[in-house]
C-alpha cells in the first residue's frame, strides 16, 4: 500500500472516463471526442447531453425527441414550488436552495424505489432533474423578488426558456445563443470536486439524487463554482473604488487576498472557456456600447499573469458576460449546476457502470495509547 500522501488528490488517477479530456498545458477541452470550440460554436446544450449520455452525437430525429421528452419534464409539482417559495421567503442563499431543491425531487420521481443503478431508469430521472432545475432556479428568483413564477413553455429550448421563465419575456436570439454556449462550455470537466463528490456518492449505490445533491453542495463553495459570482463582486469593488483595477489588484494580492477567478488544478494556461467567454464578453459590451467590464476583466488578467503567473479559468469571464446579460449576481452559480447537472448525470452513469466503493485513507497523525479518564475525574 502507498503511503505517499497527495494533499487534493492532486494528479491522482482514480477512474477511467470516456466522457471529458483536458490537457492542461495546451489549454484543450475536449467532450466525448469534440473540441470545446466546435460544440460552443455549433451544438446545442441538449446536443451536448446527449453526446455525453449517449456517447455520440444525435441525428435530427434524436435530437428532436430528445429535446422534446426533456421539454415535457420541466413542470414542478406543487409541492416543490411550496418548499421553493417558503426558501424564497427566507431569503435562503440560492445554491442552498438549489439543493435542497434538488434533494426534494426525489419525492416526486416516479423512479424513486427503483434499482438505483439501473441505466435506463437513471436516463429517466436524469432528464427529469435536468429539465426541473432552470424551472426551480427561475421560480425562486421570481418569488424573492416579489415576482409570480412564469410557467416553462415546451416549445423554447433549454437555454431560451430558462431566460424566458427568469424574466417573463422570451429572450432574443442574441440572448438565447450566447447562454447556450455557456451552458455547452460549463456541462463537463472531468473529475472536479462536485464531480467527484457526486461519484463518491454513487460509489456507495446511493441513488442519482442522494449524488446530485451532494455535487451542489460541493460546486457552491469559493474556490469551486462559486468563485464566478465573486468575481462579479469583485469587478464591481473595483469600479466602486478609486483606483483602477491594476492597483486594485495588487493591493488585494498585498492584503494576501485570492483573485477569484484565476488558477486551476489542471490548467497551467488559460482555460479554453475562458478564452471563448473572454471574447463574448467584450462582444456584448460593445454591443451595448459599453466596454467598461470586459476592460476591467482584461486589465486584471494582464496583471495577475504577468505579476503571478496565473491564467483565469472559466469563471473569470463568465462573470461580466453573465452580468451584461442582466443574469443577478448570486444566481450564476446555481446557473454554473444548471449546466454541469449534464456531467455529473454522466459521471455518475459511468460509476454505476463499473462501480467501485471509493475510499482513500488518510495518514494518522493523532495521539496513540492515552489513558481513559473517566467524566468525573476529567
Ligand atoms: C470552475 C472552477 O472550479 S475553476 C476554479 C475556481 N476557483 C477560483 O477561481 C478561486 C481562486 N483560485 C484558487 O483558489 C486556486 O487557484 C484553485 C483552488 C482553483 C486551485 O488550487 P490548487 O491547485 O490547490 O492551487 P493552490 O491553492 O495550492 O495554489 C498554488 C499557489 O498559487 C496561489 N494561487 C492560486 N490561485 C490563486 C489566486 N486565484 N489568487 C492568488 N493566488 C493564487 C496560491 O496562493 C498558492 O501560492 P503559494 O504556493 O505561494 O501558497
Ligand atoms: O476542473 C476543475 O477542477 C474545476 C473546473 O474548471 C470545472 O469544474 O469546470
Amino acid at each position: 500500500m502507498s503511503e505517499e500522501l497527495k494533499k487534493g488528490l492532486e494528479g491522482v488517477l482514480v477512474a477511467e472516463s470516456k466522457l471529458s479530456y483536458i490537457d492542461g498545458e495546451a489549454g484543450q477541452l475536449v467532450y466525448r471526442g469534440y473540441s470545446i470550440d466546435d460544440l460552443a460554436r455549433e451544438a446545442s446544450y441538449e446536443e451536448v447531453l446527449y453526446l455525453l449520455w449517449h456517447g455520440r452525437l444525435p441525428n435530427h430525429d434524436e435530437l428532436q425527441s430528445f429535446s422534446n421528452a426533456m421539454a415535457s419534464e420541466r413542470a414542478i409539482d406543487g409541492d416543490v414550488l411550496d418548499s421553493i417559495e417558503a426558501l424564497a421567503a427566507a431569503n435562503e442563499d440560492p445554491m442552498a436552495a438549489l439543493r435542497t431543491v434538488v434533494s426534494s425531487l426525489s419525492a416526486s420521481d416516479p423512479d424513486t424505489d427503483a434499482n438505483p443503478t439501473d441505466r435506463d431508469t437513471n436516463l429517466e430521472k436524469g432528464r427529469r432533474i435536468t429539465a426541473k432545475i432552470p424551472t426551480a432556479l427561475a421560480a425562486f428568483v421570481r418569488l424573492r423578488n416579489g415576482d409570480e413564477p412564469v410557467a416553462p413553455r415546451e416549445d423554447l429550448s433549454h437555454a431560451a426558456n430558462f431566460l424566458y421563465m427568469l424574466n417573463d419575456e422570451e429572450p432574443d436570439d442574441v440572448l438565447a445563443e450566447t447562454f447556450d454556449m455557456a451552458l455547452v462550455l460549463h456541462t463537463d470537466h472531468g473529475l472536479n470536486a462536485s464531480t467527484f463528490a457526486a461519484t463518491v456518492t454513487a460509489s456507495t449505490l446511493a441513488d442519482l439524487h442522494s449524488a446530485i445533491t451532494s455535487a451542489v453542495g460541493t460546486l457552491s463553495g469559493s474556490l469551486h463554482g462559486g468563485a464566478n459570482q465573486n468575481v462579479m463582486s469583485m469587478l464591481k469593488e473595483v469600479d466602486d473604488s478609486s483606483k483602477d483595477p491594476t492597483t486594485w489588484v495588487e493591493d488585494a494580492l498585498e492584503d494576501g487576498r485570492r483573485v477569484p477567478g484565476f488558477g486551476h488544478r489542471v490548467y497551467d494556461v488559460k482555460d479554453p472557456r475562458a478564452r471563448i467567454l473572454s471574447d463574448k464578453s467584450e462582444e456584448l459590451g460593445r454591443a451595448a456600447g459599453d466596454t467598461k467590464w470586459y476592460e476591467y476583466s482584461a486589465a486584471i488578467e494582464e496583471y495577475i499573469q504577468s505579476e503571478k503567473g496565473l491564467a483565469p479559468n472559466v469563471d473569470f469571464y463568465s462573470a461580466s458576460t453573465y452580468y451584461q446579460m442582466g443574469i443577478p449576481i448570486d444566481t450564476y452559480t446555481p446557473i454554473f449546476a444548471l449546466s454541469r447537472v449534464g456531467g455529473w448525470i454522466a459521471h455518475v452513469l459511468e460509476q454505476y457502470d463499473d462501480n467501485r466503493l471509493i475510499r482513500p485513507r488518510a495518514r494518522y497523525t493523532g495521539d496513540m495509547e492515552r489513558e481513559f479518564t473517566p467524566i468525573d475525574d476529567r
